[in-house]
């Protein structure tokens, strides 16, 4: 099984620097995420792992191995793209086989050419020689798809397809994975099942896989280490947790969950952070700067059914509420500026609406610095 590094990784189109200078270290049976928006570079890291891109500059080596000028076919990674990929009018046995003849053909020996050929002749003529057939279909089987093993590929629904690209992959038994916005094609429901899916058979096989996702709700869900990624460079790397708890910049606390972000306040005697006439005391802190943002994520807020004299309490009046089922978000307008705050919603949790008064405390706590 292969560990991944890439260092200083850069890459241009034209003029274009798509990537400027990339680092990872991906250990041996790693489930790792990259994050970021649309054009970050996520594609082209994941591309020039795979050697399907040619690097402008760094190295790459798999499993230890420099595999800069390696080609594609010998890298040993299976690969699952956003659109599948599939070839439309084989069945779902064919596609997958397919796959493995073809890695066979182009990835060994002139001989060994000559059987897989062989094999590939063989079964296009509805004979698959035992070794295929048995491998082919106990692959279908781990993805639950050995019973349409005849079906078109057109005539499956999405998850299924998706499961079958993800066999594709898996059957040539690679030492990595990876996989480019699988799931971003799926429902909201066949999402969440085809994430523990992956998870499972990542966890189960043991393969080192990078997951590419603009999606942080996957990441954090499925990775454990994600890289968020903006304008081709490395952010922040870290686990789920870490970089959801301790987000190095607003760009990171921003995409990896609502959050409430406001300037720390340098001009009091006293440590924290002042929202208009509001001053959240900070004691824990020996400095606040100003060049410092302080995070409160909407969930750390708690609403008080009644005031107390207490520090680090707010009023304001609601600008939007939200239900969601097990939680109910409010928008909350403090003297001009906004606050989020969530809320779990049980049988009998009040339920304010716009225009209400409402009290929130922000424990000291859960206000993060970054
Ligand atoms: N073939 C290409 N020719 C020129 N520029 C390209 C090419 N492919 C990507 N780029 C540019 O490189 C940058 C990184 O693109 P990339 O596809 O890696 O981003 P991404 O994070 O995967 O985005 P998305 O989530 O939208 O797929 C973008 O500015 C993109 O426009």
């Amino acid at each position: 099984m292969g560990s991944i590094t890439v260092n200083n990784l850069v890459k241009y189109y034209d003029d274009v620097e798509a990537l400027k200078g990339v680092d990872l270290n991906i250990e041996e049976g790693e489930f790792y995420a990259l994050l970021g928006p649309s054009g970050c570079g996520k594609t082209t890291t994941m591309r020039c792992i795979a050697g399907f891109e040619d690097m402008t500059d760094g190295e790459i080596y798999i499993g230890g191995e420099l595999v800069n000028q390696v080609p594609a076919n010998r890298r040993d990674c299976g690969m699952v793209f956003q659109s599948y990929a599939l070839f439309p009018h084989y069945n779902v046995f064919e596609n997958v086989a397919y796959s493995l003849t073809i890695r066979d053909l182009y990835g060994s020996s002139p001989g060994q050419r000559i059987k897989s050929f062989a094999r590939l002749m063989s079964r296009r003529l509805g004979k698959p020689t035992d070794a295929i057939y048995k491998k082919v279909m106990s692959i279908l089987e781990y993805v639950e798809l050995d019973h349409f093993a005849d079906r078109g590929v057109s005539e499956l629904s999405g998850g299924q397809q998706q499961r079958v690209a993800l066999a594709r992959a898996l059957v040539m038994e690679p030492s990595v994975l990876l996989l480019d916005e699988p799931l971003s094609n799926l429902d909201k429901k066949l999402r969440n099942t085809m994430r523990a899916t992956i998870r499972r058979m990542q966890q189960e096989l043991g393969i080192t896989t990078i997951f590419v996702t603009h999606d942080q709700e996957e990441a954090m869900s499925m990775a454990d280490r994600i890289a968020v990624m903006k304008d081709g460079e490395i952010i922040q790397e870290a686990s789920p947790t870490e970089l959801y708890s301790k987000p190095k910049t607003p760009f990171v606390a921003d995409f990896v969950g609502s959050s409430n972000i406001y300037k720390a306040d340098s001009t009091q005697d006293e440590k924290g952070i002042k929202i208009n006439d509001n001053f959240i005391l900070l004691t824990r802190y020996s400095s606040t700067k100003s060049s410092e943002r302080a995070l409160i994520r909407p969930e750390g807020i708690e609403i008080l059914k009644e005031k107390n004299d207490g520090d680090n309490i707010v009023e304001g009046q609601v600008t939007m509420s939200t239900y969601f089922g097990p939680l109910i978000r409010y928008d909350v307008d403090i003297g001009g500026v906004g606050i989020t705050v969530e809320e779990d919603y049980t049988t009998g949790t009040p339920i304010y609406e716009e225009g209400d008064n409402i009290i929130l405390y922000i424990p000291e706590e859960r206000v993060v610095l970054i």
